[in-house]
């Protein structure tokens, strides 16, 4: 990734503390009972996983889980196309990268808070194609089909992505249906809502980092979607937030074991009886490490609102129904970088300082010449070839100073889209 650019360095608040204290651990859940059949004929052993299921979603959002059924054979196999995919260059890899157009494939410039991840990944849909709508605009009802990209190299990625995307998809279902008996529901009440799900999954590689006091490999984030099920490799790194007491605890590598996080819309199903949690991940200065993620997503048309059955007199709706699809549309499309724009990083916006003195006064007089407020942003299209791909989204110019403006000059704080904007105020 070259030098260190200063879009990667975190405010000082979120610097990661090099020495982690590794006290408690998230919890570790068996699912041998459940990993053969559909449901278990042992009521009492499927009790007591159901039980150790609510604890983990309530008390920490975040579980691992071992005899989960998935084949190893073909998690190595996925990771091993990954490490040689990521070992390409840079040139073979962007002909895979992501665009406007399809936000699947290779992206080296993840921006999460504005500020950039120390890593790179390549992105595939679970189904090929996955229905998404056109754009983000509540008034465009307008749908497309996104369809992956598959690299030259390593030819077997496809084949070792599909065949892991169906183990996911079924350990995924039956983690779905232990989470809804967990909340006192039918096991598959949530199953409906993912006949066309949206689900991607993602290779992550994390370089080795020369600044990893100053620079994250994943800023703090809570994943948008309904469930996240991560295989990590053994260097570690990932950090969640623990609820009791908002300390960053890593989750300590378990071979063969798979992390599973609660997202955004169980949290909004459950209406806050679970709740997504913050989690970010570390880099080191010696080791690369790999993850894969797969996030488990509903179809694109599902309204996401507290399930009716957890609504009572004493426990009112917390949220309001949102549109899936266009809340993940308005999401990928928020993640944009800083200025430079229009010239697309030929000539760079340069940081001045002014310095004072002990015995005069200075005046000056600065005219700020700025566009008008509803002009878009965007790099202009004769500077833009196929060498030379635009380097920003569009933005809206009227929006990102009053955005700034309200940060405090300090970071380009426009801030994504997040499900406490649907949350019914109290
Ligand atoms: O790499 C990891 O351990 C976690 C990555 C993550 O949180 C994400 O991609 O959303
Ligand atoms: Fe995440």
């Amino acid at each position: 990734m070259g030098e260190v650019d200063e879009s990667f360095i975190q405010a000082v608040e979120h610097r990661p503390k090099l020495a982690i204290t590794e006290a408690e651990g998230i919890p570790l859940i068996n699912l041998s009972v459940f990993n053969s059949h559909d449901l278990p004929s042992n009521p009492s052993s499927i009790e007591t996983l159901v039980e150790e299921i609510r604890d983990a979603c309530k008390n920490w959002g975040f579980f691992q889980v071992i005899n989960h059924g998935v084949p190893l054979e073909k998690r190595e196999k996925l990771e091993l196309a990954s490490r040689k995919f990521f070992a390409q260059s840079t040139e073979e890899k962007l002909k895979v990268r992501r665009d406007e157009v399809n936000p699947q494939g290779y992206y080296d410039s993840e921006v999460t808070k504005n500020v950039r991840d120390w890593k790179e990944v390549f992105d595939m849909t679970v189904k090929n194609p996955t229905v998404i709508p056109a754009s983000h605009e509540a008034g465009d009802n307008g749908l497309k089909e996104v369809v992956n990209w598959w690299p030259e190299y390593p030819s077997e990625l496809r084949e070792a992505f599909e065949e892991y995307a169906e183990e996911m998809e079924k350990l995924a279902h039956k983690l779905l249906e232990l989470i809804s008996l967990s909340l006192g529901l039918k096991a598959n009440r949530l199953s409906g809502f993912f006949n066309d799900h949206t689900s991607f999954t993602r290779l992550n590689h994390y370089p080795p980092c020369p600044v990893p006091h100053l620079a994250l490999g994943v800023t703090r984030h809570k994943d948008a979607g309904a469930l996240t099920i991560l295989a990590q490799d053994d260097v570690g790194g990932l950090q969640v937030k623990r609820k009791t007491d908002g300390k960053w605890i890593r989750v300590k590598p378990t071979p063969q074991a798979y992390i599973v996080n609660v997202g955004d819309i169980i949290q909004v199903w459950s209406n806050d009886r679970y709740e997504s949690v913050e989690h970010r991940v570390m880099v080191n200065s010696e080791k690369e490490r790999f993850s894969i993620p797969f996030f488990f997503n509903p179809d694109h048309n599902v309204m996401v609102e507290p399930l009716e059955e957890l609504i009572t007199e004493q426990d009112p709706v917390k949220y309001q129904a949102y549109n899936w699809g266009k809340f993940f549309a308005t999401k990928k499309r928020s993640n944009f970088k800083k200025l430079d724009v229009w010239s697309n990083d030929k000539y760079k916006s340069v940081e001045h300082r002014v310095m004072v003195n002990s015995e005069r006064e200075r005046f000056s007089i600065p005219f700020f010449f700025n566009p008008a407020h509803y002009t878009m942003v965007e790099p202009v299209a004769e500077l833009v070839n196929e060498e030379n791909p635009a380097k920003y989204k569009a933005f809206n110019w009227g929006k990102f100073v009053s955005a700034r403006n309200l940060s405090n000059f300090k970071k380009l704080h426009v801030e994504n889209i997040q499900i406490y904007h649907f949350r019914k105020s109290e």
